[in-house]
């Protein structure tokens, strides 16, 4: 069997601020013409790991490849491949969206006009208004199209969805994944806003503070990670079981997080004595697993 390929591999990625650890031995891969999100809270570490991708950052130890050649000595060809959403900021504001497309365009071999412009269209702006006068989510819609219109192999998004209200995040996703797997392009991104991952991506990565919780295919995730919820009285102790991955108690209501069966949470509750009522394996979408994984503060 043919095995695809990696377009990122990061291999032992460790990272500190001074003595401060973000992460140690972290392993990323990415597969040709995936689209992976990496989740976490606030300060897990996902700005820090796209730097060490975009090459501004170098890591403490460890390697990170993207098409082979390593993130601190990419080619000028290697570079080209690649298109960056740096917090929707663009330069050049002044311009008005016909003015920055012909500006940009004339940098880039590949240039795609018709990317851009299926994109801006849908915006309600003037002819000529400045991208300076536009809102914050228009602003970021512009940034979008002239790096669709770079028709990059691969795109790193850095919190695309950042100041974007539902419909524009909405046109930003359902844009992007069409273009993503109708063009076999490659995408890495982090957002905050997970009920939009779960019509984006293909791929998760879950961060912690110092670790992964989760890496593989989203669908594995939905399938795997289950909630049951109780009623339990008085104080029980579930430390050290293994299948308890994170358990949320507020006063008899109990939340249990687990990659385990229904058949052996049951068995477990037992065995630890828990009298229990009103057991049931509650639908999870993926923020209520996101946060059943990573606890809610
Ligand atoms: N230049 C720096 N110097 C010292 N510590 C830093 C620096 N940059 C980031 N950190 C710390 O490293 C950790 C990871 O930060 P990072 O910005 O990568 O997190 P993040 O997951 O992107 O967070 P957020 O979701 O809030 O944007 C945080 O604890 C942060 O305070």
């Amino acid at each position: 069997m043919e095995e695809r390929k990696n377009v990122i591999e990061c291999r032992n990625l460790t990272h500190y601020y001074g003595k401060k650890l973000v992460y140690e031995n972290l392993n990323i891969s990415v597969g040709e013409g995936r689209i992976l999100g990496l989740l976490g809270k606030n300060g897990a570490g996902k700005s820090t790991t796209i730097n060490i991708l975009n090459g501004f950052l170098a890591p403490r130890s460890g390697r990170c490849l993207i098409y082979g050649e390593d993130t601190q000595n990419l080619s000028p060809a290697t570079k080209a491949r690649i298109g960056y959403l740096i917090e929707g900021h663009i330069q050049y504001s002044f311009m008005n969206v016909h003015q920055i497309e012909k500006f940009y365009s004339g940098f880039y071999e590949k240039w795609d006009r018709d990317a851009y412009f299926n994109l801006i269209n849908r915006l309600k702006i003037l002819p000529r208004q400045k991208i300076s006068t536009m809102s914050c989510g228009q602003r970021a819609q512009v940034a979008l199209g002239l790096i669709l219109a770079q028709d990059p192999d691969l795109l790193i998004l850095d919190d695309f969805s950042l100041g974007l209200d539902p419909g524009y995040r909405r046109l930003f996703i359902d844009y992007l994944r069409e273009y993503a797997k109708s063009r076999g392009k490659t995408v890495f991104l982090t957002s905050h806003i997970i009920q939009d991952m779960e019509r984006l991506i293909d791929d998760i990565l879950i961060m912690d503070y110092n670790r992964v919780l989760y890496q593989g295919p989203l669908a594995n995730f939905q399938r795997d990670f289950k909630g049951f919820f109780f009623e339990a009285e008085g104080a029980f102790d579930l430390s050290g079981a293994p299948e308890v991955v994170n358990l949320e108690r507020l006063n008899n209501h109990c939340e249990l997080y687990t990659y385990a069966s229904e058949e052996e949470i049951v068995a477990l509750l037992q065995s630890r004595g828990v009298g229990f009522v009103n057991f049931r394996r509650e639908n999870l979408t993926l923020e209520d697993a996101f946060i059943g994984l990573t606890g809610k503060y």
